[in-house]
């Protein structure tokens, strides 16, 4: 029988273990015993564990982690890995080495041999869970005996001192074990007791070093003297799971018994389920050996060979999750989270834990001050597992107080200051780069931190200062974070450093250690978003190649109410439409992202497998109409690319009300794609809402490339003008760039004379569609490029004219002058479209009405035309009752007018956090968002001016 046993020979299925079969003290190792050849080398403990040489071999610990050889039972085929022995029973005579799996097995053997090795002792069991490590050595124990143990416990753990208390009469007292002081008062306070027989002896204490999930550290020598004082009799035991035989061999250190839960670090790759007992004393080993026989929990063999397999890499892997885990305790310490990780300089127990052990591990905590927002962070991971345990190959996130240690009552808890916020994270192999991109997206996601804009880093003088560092994203992004405590903001390059290729700007924290998170930092989760619809005065057309369109925003708006999901739902609904939309998130399709995508800086092209894809999945709603399959493509799309870097798991909810009549040629594709990017960018972190109400320009820029994408899924190819009016708001002069005028980059001129005059836009109510009439002037450029070129020249000029004249900011002396080539210029463009083909017999009796006496005036079609929108023209001079009985006049000819005003903001957010929109508010938004499908003109009318009049907004 081997000494790394601790079956102890032959037992008779039912039959009890005799004390003969038990391992004897006599019984010599058939190899030289590992502490044997320590101490022939004369090792000393303050050479690092990993540095020492260990086993027979004399080989340090990596290399024996990964040389598996027992003497005892060598392979007679010579096999290189241990082989199964899949089997309950062994034939032979009795007194043979195995005869029944529970009692021993060849693999189990080889593995506990191993483990001898690894451990540096004589006696390992392999069982089947940590907790029935605890289990066995707990049994030693007699009702009306004590046991002293830490505060700071693993829930399991708790829960089987629990029970022993109320079922084995054995009592625990907690105490804060990382005060070694306190551990020596109560074993004293319980020796005087007992001497006094007021209380029972301490038999056993329990310790754990780094504690879990708080990472404290006790001093494991000290209480371990304490507890030979006070306490002889009791065995010192500890828990070694966190730090596992490679960072800290307790047995050197005083400690009676060591346990591992084997399916941690040991296995690290999550695929078994195992417990290892470590002793050098042999009255321990006996008993140990004889209970674990006797209650028949050793480990099987399948999962001893898994065991086996997974230690061999035991060293390599921790080297690694340590690596990890020390960027991502500095990365979040550096956030100003407080965090909880020995391997951090501030750690208070650092001196400590560094002279027993020789790393920090990869378990780390922290807090965030809400447990709520802790929630959102855990649920919005990707790469980390949501899950329990730690020690595995992946990385893992979870909330202790709702998982690992929520069988511990909440009060509890509350006496033992584990707070509830309380976020642990398990750190894996992974690259690090990930691990921190995954995390650091959902921070931003969850509203913990919230990034900046590169132009407000270049204002500070930042960007070129951190540019300079090697470490900055090779995308280029510039990878500059800002953390603001209070008032106070820091620009931090460690975090530069350790997030190197992480595609994120600036990057601040919602509070420190001490301060309560502020709402105010960070991404809202609800919020409305509203962007204008537009008029094209003069080139709409003209202007998809490459002439100048001037136009101007509308006060019809489109209106977005974002809403967060605990679900993983999103859903779009277009009421407008009546088309409402759910996906399950996982079932959209990730794959076809680009892997390369630049949240902050997206291509002018869209991406045709992406798209195609999107194209799929909405299709699939059958009976839905071309419009809204449109929108939602489109709206996938934005949502799939702005979210790429970090898919979210919780879903969101969308909801988009329009004032302005859809394809009416007023720009309603715009604003609705001008609203789906802000409300995207925003509540997906890429954008920060500014303090004051005004967007910086650089995050319009932004808007407005994610709206011009969306304009290109629902139009094929539009100019750009829509979307920048509906973006940027005001009144422009536009120009794309393009091949035929040699443009190569956009042209974006305000113009501030054009609120000056007056337009009324009539609807021919006549429906079209903007994708077809713009098909169909390219095709005529094509075919007649003579004849069509001529005519985008002479749009050319009108333009040009008309956007010198619009651009005077006062108004000139002769007023009545102007307004006259207004109107020319104005019936000269129509003339244009009407050649170009995309007028419509509405759209001419429109002209005829306007034309007539006693109103004189001219009019134009406005935007794709064929149908849609035309606008009027009206003069300073003409009288409201004038007007009154033009618009009658349209009226009655089924038209609908609408007089507005021209040139008002772009893009406009009203967001949960801010007071602009409080829970009343919101409450009320909501009723109105979701009212009946179908609205009158005056209903969306009173809807936008509600919405419009409510709070502060924040506008381009
Ligand atoms: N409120 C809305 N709800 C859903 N889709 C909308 C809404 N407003 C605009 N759209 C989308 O925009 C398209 C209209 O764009 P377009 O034909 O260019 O007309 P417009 O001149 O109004 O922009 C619709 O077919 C639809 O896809
Ligand atoms: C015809 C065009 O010039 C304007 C289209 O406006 P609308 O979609 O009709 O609102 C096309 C474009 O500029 O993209």
């Amino acid at each position: 029988m081997s000494m790394y046993s601790s079956e102890g020979g032959t037992v008779t299925p039912g039959f009890s273990v005799s004390t003969s079969q038990e391992p004897s003290e006599s019984s010599a190792p058939t190899s030289p015993g590992p502490s044997s050849l320590h101490d022939a080398e004369g090792v000393s403990k303050n050479l690092r564990p990993q540095d020492r040489r260990s086993g027979p071999s004399g080989y340090r610990f990596s290399t024996t982690c990964a040389t598996v050889d027992d003497p005892n039972h060598k392979d007679q085929y010579g096999a290189s890995s241990a082989p199964i022995y899949m089997s309950s029973t062994f034939k032979g005579l009795p007194g043979a080495e195995f005869d029944y799996s529970r009692s021993g097995n060849p693999t189990r053997s080889m593995l506990q041999h191993h483990l001898c090795q690894l451990q540096n002792c004589r006696y390992s069991f392999a069982v089947s869970s940590g907790m029935a490590c605890l289990d066995v050595i707990t049994r030693n124990l007699k009702p009306g005996e004590r046991i002293v143990a830490g505060d700071d416990l693993y829930g399991g753990t708790n829960r089987l001192l629990v029970y022993l208390a109320t079922h084995g009469g054995i009592a625990t007292d907690h105490v804060d074990t990382t005060d070694a002081s306190k551990v020596e008062e109560i074993l004293q306070k319980r020796a005087e007791d007992h001497a006094l027989g007021q209380s029972g002896p301490v038999k056993m204490v329990l310790l754990e070093t780094p504690t879990n999930p708080l990472l404290k550290i006790c001093d494991l020598e000290r209480c371990a003297r304490a507890a030979k004082k006070y306490a002889p009799d009791a065995w010192v035991v500890v828990d070694n799971t966190m730090m596992s035989p490679y960072l800290m061999r307790p047995l050197e250190l005083g400690v009676d018994v060591v346990y591992d839960s084997g399916t941690k670090y040991l296995s690290g790759h999550h695929d078994l389920m195992a417990g290892v007992v470590a002793c050098d004393r042999d009255d321990i080993g006996k008993q140990i050996a004889f209970t674990i026989n006797s209650i028949g929990n050793a480990l099987t063999p399948m999962d001893s060979f898994l065991l086996l397999r997974g230690i061999k890499t035991l060293a390599v892997r921790m080297d690694r999750q340590q690596t990890n885990a020390m960027q991502v305790a500095s990365y979040l310490s550096a956030l100003g989270f407080k965090v909880n990780f020995p391997g951090l300089a501030s750690h208070p127990g650092k001196e400590i834990h560094d002279a027993q052990a020789s790393g920090p591990g990869s378990v780390l905590s922290f807090e965030t001050g809400d447990k709520e927002l802790s929630e959102r962070i855990v649920g919005a991971t990707r790469l980390w597992g949501i899950s329990v345990s730690f020690g595995c190959v992946n990385s893992l996130i979870s909330m202790p107080c709702l998982m690992s240690h929520a069988s511990i009552d909440p009060k509890v808890r509350a006496a033992r200051r584990l707070p509830e916020d309380l976020i642990r994270l398990c750190v894996g192999i992974e690259d690090c780069r990930d691990l921190l991109e995954d995390l650091e997206a959902a921070l931003l996601q969850a509203g913990a931190i919230r990034r900046r804009s590169v132009r407000s880093a270049t204002a500070l003088g930042e960007l070129g200062r951190v540019a300079n560092n090697s470490a900055v994203s090779p995308a280029g992004a510039g990878t500059v974070f800002e953390r603001v405590f209070g008032d106070q903001t820091t620009v931090d390059q460690d975090i530069v450093k350790l997030t190197e290729g992480v595609d994120i700007n600036k990057v601040e924290t919602r509070g420190g250690d001490n301060e309560q998170p502020k709402d105010s930092g960070h991404s809202p989760t609800t919020l409305i978003v509203s962007a204008p619809g537009k008029v094209i005065l003069f080139g709409e057309h003209a202007v998809v190649h490459g002439v100048r369109a001037v136009a101007a925003s509308v006060a019809l708006r489109c209106y977005a109410l974002v809403e967060s999901r605990k679900d993983d739902i999103l859903s779009l609904n277009l009421p407008d439409l009546t088309v409402k939309h759910e996906w399950r998130l996982s079932e959209l399709p990730w794959s076809s992202v680009p892997s390369n995508v630049d949240v902050l800086s997206p291509g002018a092209e869209l991406n045709e497998k992406l798209h195609k894809a999107i194209e799929a999945v909405v299709g699939l709603v059958a009976g839905e109409s071309e419009r809204s399959h449109a929108a939602s493509v489109a709206f996938l799309y934005l949502f799939m690319l702005i979210s790429s870097s970090a898919p979210p798991k919780l879903g969101q909810s969308f909801t988009l009300r329009s004032a302005l009549p859809i394809g009416a040629g007023l720009g309603s594709s715009a604003s609705l794609s001008g609203c789906l990017a802000s409300a995207l960018l925003v509540t997906h972190g890429h954008i920060g809402l500014p303090k004051d109400t005004k967007l910086p320009l650089n995050d319009t820029t932004l808007i407005n490339k994610y709206s011009f994408l969306s304009e290109k899924v629902i139009h094929g190819n539009p100019s750009g003008v829509d979307n920048a009016v509906a973006v940027h708001g005001g009144a422009i002069a536009f120009e794309r760039p393009s091949a035929r005028t040699g443009r190569t980059e956009a042209l974006l001129e305000r113009l501030n004379g054009f609120k000056s005059f007056r337009f009324l836009l009539t609807n021919t109510q006549v429906g079209r569609d903007t994708k077809s009439l713009v098909a169909g002037v390219g095709q005529r450029l094509k075919d007649d490029p003579q004849g069509m070129g001529a005519r985008l020249d002479a749009i050319q000029v009108i333009s040009h004219k008309a956007s010198a004249l619009l651009g005077q900011s006062n108004v000139t002396q002769d007023r009545s002058a102007e307004l006259q080539v207004m109107a020319n210029l104005i019936d000269e463009n129509h003339q244009h479209l009407v050649d170009m083909g995309v007028s419509h017999a509405s759209l001419e009796l429109i002209r005829k009405t306007t034309a007539a006496a006693p109103f004189n005036l001219s009019t134009k079609l406005t935007g794709a035309g064929g149908g849609g929108c035309a606008v009027t023209l009206v003069p300073d001079s003409m009288s409201e009752a004038v007007l009154q009985q033009l618009k009658t006049a349209l009226e009655q000819q089924g038209f609908a007018c609408y007089e507005t005003t021209v040139g008002g903001p772009g893009v406009g957010i009203l967001a949960s956090h801010s007071r602009a929109l409080d829970q009343d508010k919101l409450e009320a938004a909501r009723a109105q968002f979701h009212a009946q499908a179908e609205l009158t003109d005056e209903d969306r009318s009173r809807f936008a001016q509600w919405i419009d009049g409510q709070g502060d907004w924040i506008h381009s």
